[in-house]
């Protein structure tokens, strides 16, 4: 937690829709006028695909058929402990950019599936942004749940986060399905351990569930739309969170519990304003105040 040099993590698997949730956020500062640092998740993975895939050969060799990106040997969770830590101390940090496909590549002139050097974030930001895999994770030797001011978890039940993967990955990143399939299996330990444990210790998690069958999700040829599913957001400490108000704005939505409110899938982005918005406020005032400004 800092005062001067607030943080924000959205954490979720791939294919969760945290890219999709970052593109709210980006809004919201726009309009706020704010300049934040983006880092991306995937840019802490220890090996680029090359690498990763001798590793993954070499440990299958050893006969473990789960070495994955989700896990702590195949990231660097030190290393976004300490960006966080350093971040929150003084404002700096460093941080690259994890290519996924040729799209992303092409600027920098570089190979899909590399890593862009690390370099310095920009100056004088507003805050960090981090969003990707491992942005609430406590093991026994690192703790990076601390440091994040508002830690936000988007987890779409299961059948649905796969379906969005699947499409996302066979569409934009040029994966086969078995390929795809593949991969889901080989995480599945690292899913568990390493993933899942983060929303417990997160500020507030969206999951959407879908309200149309999903229960193969394997053989989807689409994603349910906005209007087939849910979005179901719990806020871990409801103290202070207005649900009036929330209720009044969002046409459908209801409680679930003392904690808990649904809303329809296509009111989840202006669900994420109309509870973030006011947020940044707060946290902008707070640093202003802690730098002498305001
Ligand atoms: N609320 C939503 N409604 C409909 N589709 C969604 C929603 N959120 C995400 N998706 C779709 O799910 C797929 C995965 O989303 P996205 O790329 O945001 O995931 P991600 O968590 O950022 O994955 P990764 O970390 O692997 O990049 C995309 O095709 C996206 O359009
Ligand atoms: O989205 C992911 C994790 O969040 C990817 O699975 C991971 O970044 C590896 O990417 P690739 O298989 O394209 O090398």
């Amino acid at each position: 937690m800092s005062e001067r040099h607030p943080i924000i993590a959205i954490t979720g698997s791939s294919g969760a829709g945290t890219s999709t949730v970052t593109r709210t956020f980006q809004n919201i500062f726009r309009r706020e006028e704010l300049q934040a640092a983006v880092i991306e998740g995937d840019s802490f993975h220890r090996y680029d695909r090359k690498a990763m895939k001798v590793r993954m050969a070499d440990e299958e060799a050893k006969g473990n058929q789960h070495f994955s990106h989700f896990g702590a040997e195949g990231n660097l969770f030190e290393e976004i402990e300490g960006l966080f830590r350093q971040y929150a101390t003084d404002g700096t940090g460093k941080c690259r950019k994890y290519l996924h496909n040729a799209e992303e590549a092409a600027p920098y002139k570089q190979e899909p599936g590399t890593f862009t050097p690390w370099e310095e974030i920009p100056a004088d930001t507003d805050l960090l942004f981090y969003e990707g895999l491992h942005g609430a994770v406590k093991t026994d030797t690192v703790d990076i749940a601390r440091y994040p001011d508002l830690l936000i978890g988007v987890v779409p039940s299961i059948n649905l986060e796969w379906t969005q993967k699947l499409i996302r990955d066979k569409t934009q990143r040029g994966y086969s399905q078995e390929a795809v399939v593949d991969t889901i299996l080989r995480r599945m330990p690292d899913y568990v351990n390493y993933i899942v444990p983060q929303f417990g210790l997160t500020h507030v998690n969206f999951q959407r569930v879908p309200v149309v069958d999903t229960s193969n999700p394997f053989i989807a040829r689409d994603i349910p739309s906005a209007d087939e599913s849910m979005v179901v957001i719990r806020f871990a400490k409801p103290k202070g969170i207005d649900f009036q108000y929330l209720l009044s704005m969002i046409n459908g939505s209801w409680m679930s519990r003392a904690n808990t409110i649904v809303v329809p899938g296509g009111k989840m982005e202006i669900a994420m304003q109309l509870i973030f918005t006011p947020f940044i406020w707060r946290m902008m005032e707070r640093k202003k105040r802690a730098l002498g400004l305001g």
